[in-house]
């Protein structure tokens, strides 16, 4: 029989008929057969031309130019490369201060990720911050938070003491008190969102648009590494440059030091590289590829990191424990956060009424570690004033309300019902919770007056 087969309503036709070849054919119109839509990956220059594959897939998928195809990226552990000329032109590195192929593929890899023109990578978060710090100028000013990280506290107050910059701590997640200290000398408005350790959100297009308008000049700087680019990009919400501590969730093992920055400037990405290679702070090889491996494996290590800490967040919450987490309906800025982020992350904080009970529990607990930084499989447990937040005085603490007792839970990967009962236990042990017909409750060792404070004071 010759001809193409009938039509038969709700059949598909059948396989090697020219009916299916036309159907076929016009599906696979839609497909960008020859990937041309698709940037390479890592994409050279601008990965916002073209299609872009789900961050899922851009994580892990990337194309080396390694000259035997090597799967993972090569690590370059060498501090020269040979030149072929005297004049060594055109060749692509010639010191790995300047440049190394393990970092320059992280590098890219990183700016398909954070939606950037660029990123640069150096030893530490704090290093990405001084090379920003960098672009100031004696009698230039920072408008910065209130609460941040203390070793960003510790660098700003280290330029205002020995630098001649003028840096302003205001209540960032009020948009009117920036503007009031905003002029024609702020070079920089620097905000953390959520903030660590108090978990405040800051509104960053209200700033930006808002730093941008009192004076164009300024560069509105955001630190990510509290949700990561999987959770939030500062560049596509106005920011200038977007840094990250690599050491944290983009890494995910504790076993390196990095920080990343992107912008999506490239004169700001030259001036920025310039600095990185004057001061010889870039990443070095073996650690660019370790952070490259870690990168693959971001998603699936938050997404269960995040839903991990809701549950933890909503265990403490119900027993009564005043819980700083904005995956909570009770954040006062839960929608401000949900306009900005894809997902609350993975750090939260609580309080208990007294450093004594916070010391007793921090000490209990088994599986989770007491340790400063976050964004490890590992659970840990600390506590801000003691440790991470201790190079800010107890004056500037207290001033900034900042509670001696705050516990940080940095929350992993591990069973959830292992991490709550862990954490039961040395709630009990620690005597925080009380025995009630139900189950059992936080004690309350909150002074009134003091839970009327921190409320006016956002919680
Ligand atoms: C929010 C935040 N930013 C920056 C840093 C600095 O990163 P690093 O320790 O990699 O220098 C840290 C922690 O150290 C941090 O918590
Ligand atoms: N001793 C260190 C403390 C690092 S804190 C790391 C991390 N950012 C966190 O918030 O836990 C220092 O003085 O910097």
């Amino acid at each position: 029989m010759s001809g193409s087969a009938p039509e038969r309503p709700g059949h598909d036709p059948e396989p090697g008929s020219s009916r299916s070849a036309q159907a076929l054919g016009k599906a696979i119109s839609k497909i960008d057969l020859d990937g041309h839509d698709f940037p390479p990956s890592p994409a050279p220059s601008s990965p916002r031309n073209g299609k872009r594959y789900a961050l899922a897939t851009e994580l892990v998928y990337t194309e080396g130019t390694d000259q035997y195809n090597a799967s993972s990226t090569p690590i370059y552990q060498s501090a020269t490369f040979k030149q072929t000329s005297a004049g060594g032109e055109g060749a692509e590195y010639d010191y790995t201060r300047s440049g190394n192929p393990t970092r320059t593929h992280l590098e890219r890899h990183l700016a398909k990720i954070m939606r950037a023109e660029r990123a640069l990578v150096v030893a530490s978060g704090m290093g990405a911050l001084d090379v920003i710090t960098r672009l100031l100028r004696p009698g230039d000013e920072v408008v910065t938070g209130d609460d941040l990280y203390g070793g960003t506290n510790r660098l700003l107050k280290y330029l205002a003491t020995h630098g001649e910059i003028i840096v302003h701590h205001v209540d960032t997640t009020k948009p009117d008190s920036i503007r009031r200290v905003l002029g024609p000398k702020t070079a920089i408005v620097l905000l953390e969102t959520p903030t660590n350790p108090l978990i405040k959100i800051v509104d960053i297009p209200t700033i930006a648009k808002l730093a941008h308008e009192v004076n164009p000049q300024v560069l509105v700087a955001v630190d990510n590494t509290m949700l990561s680019p999987l959770l939030q990009n500062p560049l596509e919400l106005g920011a200038d440059i977007v840094y990250e501590s690599g050491t944290k969730y983009l890494s995910g093992h504790h076993d390196l030091m990095a920080g990343v920055l992107a912008v999506n400037s490239s004169a700001l990405g030259e001036k920025l590289y310039f600095t990185i290679n004057s001061s010889g702070c870039g990443l070095a090889p073996f650690d660019s590829w370790l952070l490259m491996r870690g990168i693959k494996t971001l998603k699936v290590r938050m997404e269960q990191q995040q839903s991990n800490a809701q549950m933890i967040a909503e265990f403490l919450e119900a027993h009564g424990f005043k819980v700083r987490y904005p995956g909570l309906k009770s954040h006062p800025q839960y929608e401000l956060h949900n306009s900005m982020a894809r997902g609350a992350g993975a750090v939260l904080s609580f309080e208990t009424g007294s450093n004594q009970v916070s010391e007793r529990i921090v000490e209990a607990a088994k599986l989770w570690g007491i340790s400063v930084s976050f964004g490890c499989v590992n659970s840990l447990i600390s506590m801000p004033c003691r440790m991470s937040h201790a190079s800010i005085d107890a004056k500037t603490r207290q001033e900034r309300a900042l509670p001696e007792d705050i516990i940080r839970l940095c929350v992993g990967i591990e069973d959830v019902d292992d991490l709550i009962d862990d954490l039961s236990r040395a709630l009990a042990s620690a005597g925080a919770i009380k025995i009630t017909p139900d189950g059992f409750r936080a004690v309350d060792r909150v002074p009134s007056a003091k839970l009327d404070t921190l409320s006016n004071n956002i919680f």
